[in-house]
């Protein structure tokens, strides 16, 4: 059999490790199920194709126990489904129906959505579980193991996912090394296939960026950061007051540009040496300074303890209500370093080993990384975005629109400063930051007499932002 050929034969000791355990998982379901009883479900993507490979093979050696046929190409019968959309790529329906006829699939073809679709099809047929190419990082794997029951409203089954520990470079690996064909859009720079309005290439893989004429962009295995594959996923924003309606690509997308009143921050530090004073806090007044200084409203501060629940409540309440929540301080390998946890807490998520993240650890600590795992690996799962920086060693961490700073003095705050800046330049929310203007007034009236001017203008001009008067007695 071609594909565990490959495997078998190739050197990349991660590549072997990701299919064994993949097939394990495949083999186990093939044992559980019979064949009438389980479904896969394709859709011509670069993941359900690494996955239609990995069933052929996981078929053919659980098979093999019982025959020594050398598995032929169209040897595949586990049904297959497959929801088309008119809003699909072409490419993506004339490479699926390629595929079927070449691997000889049983596809059925559901045109209705998803949840209908397997309503009706499980009322047909004596279908028990489901293969998906889900992995971990995509927005549905949140919450989800290998075999995860379907949710609650949708009709009964088990959701098989044998690839969901996979990254972006476990994919490619294999579809490279197994030399396996896919769709033609991920030459073309395309990383992430949704429908053909929500998806354009990655503008990551742009060769071309400055010039006018057409954009050329490399092929999808060449992105070197995989937590960026959706970056070719076009978010639309509300309807703008002057009629626009921008999208957003892979931006701070949650932040309403549109707001007439300014963007609001607030900063949270996390240790209980900062808050028995034994230690001064180096970075909250700094950063504080830094996002004014940007035009951004800091709503609060806050210190909190070094305890997941402590970081969880005060994390979720800043998050929701602020377009940017900073985070500092228990970042670390020690017992007492739990902002990661607390991050995931507050957004309902599990801790999950973010392979990327752990390369640039073993690069910094190397020999000392010990254990299969690194605990400092783990990032809150499907949240979690790296943003690198060629100054960084280690990628700042965004969660949505919480930022973990590692910075644990004033210098590295600027360093992790400066970068953030720049990897926000291209921006609008720059722009929205840039736009803003900063007066200091000295004036030698009292309270009493600038009162009511004061609270005039701030009616007439709600953009305007008016901070505390400090007021001087000047003697005469
Ligand atoms: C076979 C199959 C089973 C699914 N089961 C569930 C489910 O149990 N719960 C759920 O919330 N979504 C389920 N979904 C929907 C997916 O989570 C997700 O919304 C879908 O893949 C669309 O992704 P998109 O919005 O990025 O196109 C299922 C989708 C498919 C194709
Ligand atoms: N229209 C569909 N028909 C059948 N299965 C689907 C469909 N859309 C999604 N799926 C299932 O959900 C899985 C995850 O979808 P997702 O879009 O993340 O991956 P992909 O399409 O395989 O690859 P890519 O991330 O490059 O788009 C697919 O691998 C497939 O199993
Ligand atoms: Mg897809």
């Amino acid at each position: 059999m071609e594909i565990d050929k490959a495997i078998t034969e190739c050197d990349d000791r991660r590549l072997k490790t990701k299919y064994s355990n993949a097939i394990y998982v495949i083999q186990r379901t093939l044992a559980l199920y019979s064949i009438e009883e389980v479904a896969f479900s394709f859709n011509g993507g670069k993941d359900s194709t690494v996955l239609l490979h990995l069933l052929r093979a996981g078929y053919f050696l659980h098979k093999g126990e019982k025959s020594c046929s050398n598995g032929d190409v169209k040897d595949f019968p586990i049904r297959t489904i497959y929801f088309e959309s008119p809003s699909a790529f072409p490419e993506i329906n004339s490479f699926t129906y390629d595929t079927a006829t070449t691997y000889g699939l049983q596809l059925d073809i559901i045109r209705s959505d998803f949840k209908s679709g397997l309503e009706a099809l499980l009322n047909a047929k004596p279908i028990k579980a489901i293969f998906l190419g889900v992995r971990m990082g995509d927005p549905t794997a949140v919450g989800q193991e290998q075999f995860s029951p379907s949710s609650l409203g949708w009709p009964p089954f088990m959701r098989v996912n044998p690839i969901l520990d996979w990254s972006y470079r476990d994919v490619w690996a294999f579809l490279l090394t197994c030399k396996i064909p896919y769709c033609s859009l991920y030459d073309q720079g395309y990383t992430s296939i949704g429908s053909i309005y929500d998806t354009v290439p990655n503008a990551l893989l742009c060769i071309n960026k400055s010039s006018g004429s057409k954009k050329v962009f490399r092929p999808a295995y060449l992105l070197s950061d995989g937590r960026l594959e959706r970056a070719g996923r076009v978010k639309k924003l509300p309807l703008s007051v002057s009629g626009h309606n921008p999208a957003v690509i892979n931006g701070l997308d949650n932040v309403d540009l549109h707001k007439s009143s300014l963007l609001t921050a607030s900063a949270i530090a996390v240790g209980d040496e900062i808050l028995f004073g034994t230690v001064e806090d180096q970075i909250g007044p700094s950063l504080c300074r830094k996002l004014h200084s940007f035009g951004w409203l800091v709503s609060q501060t806050a210190v909190v303890r070094n305890d997941i629940d402590s970081v969880a409540e005060e994390v979720e309440r800043r998050q929701s209500t602020d377009d940017m929540v900073f985070i500092y301080g228990g970042v670390g390998p020690l017992h007492s370093d739990v902002t990661t946890a607390g991050v995931a807490k507050a957004f309902g998520v599990r801790l999950a080993p973010d392979e990327e993240f752990e390369e640039y650890l073993r690069h910094l600590i190397g020999d000392q990384c010990t254990g299969d795992r690194n605990e400092m690996a783990l990032l809150p799962e499907g949240i979690t975005e790296l943003l690198h920086h060629e100054k960084l060693i280690v990628p700042l961490i965004k969660c949505k629109n919480v930022i973990i700073l590692t910075a644990t003095n004033a210098l590295e705050l600027d360093e992790e400063w400066n970068c953030l800046i720049e990897l926000m330049r291209s921006d609008d929310v720059l722009l929205m930051m840039q736009s803003f203007v900063s007066k200091h007034l000295t004036t030698n009236l009292t309270d009493v007499e600038i009162a009511q001017p004061l609270s005039k203008l701030c009616l007439e001009f709600p953009d305007l932002y008016i901070g505390k008067c400090l007021l001087k007695t000047v003697h005469s």
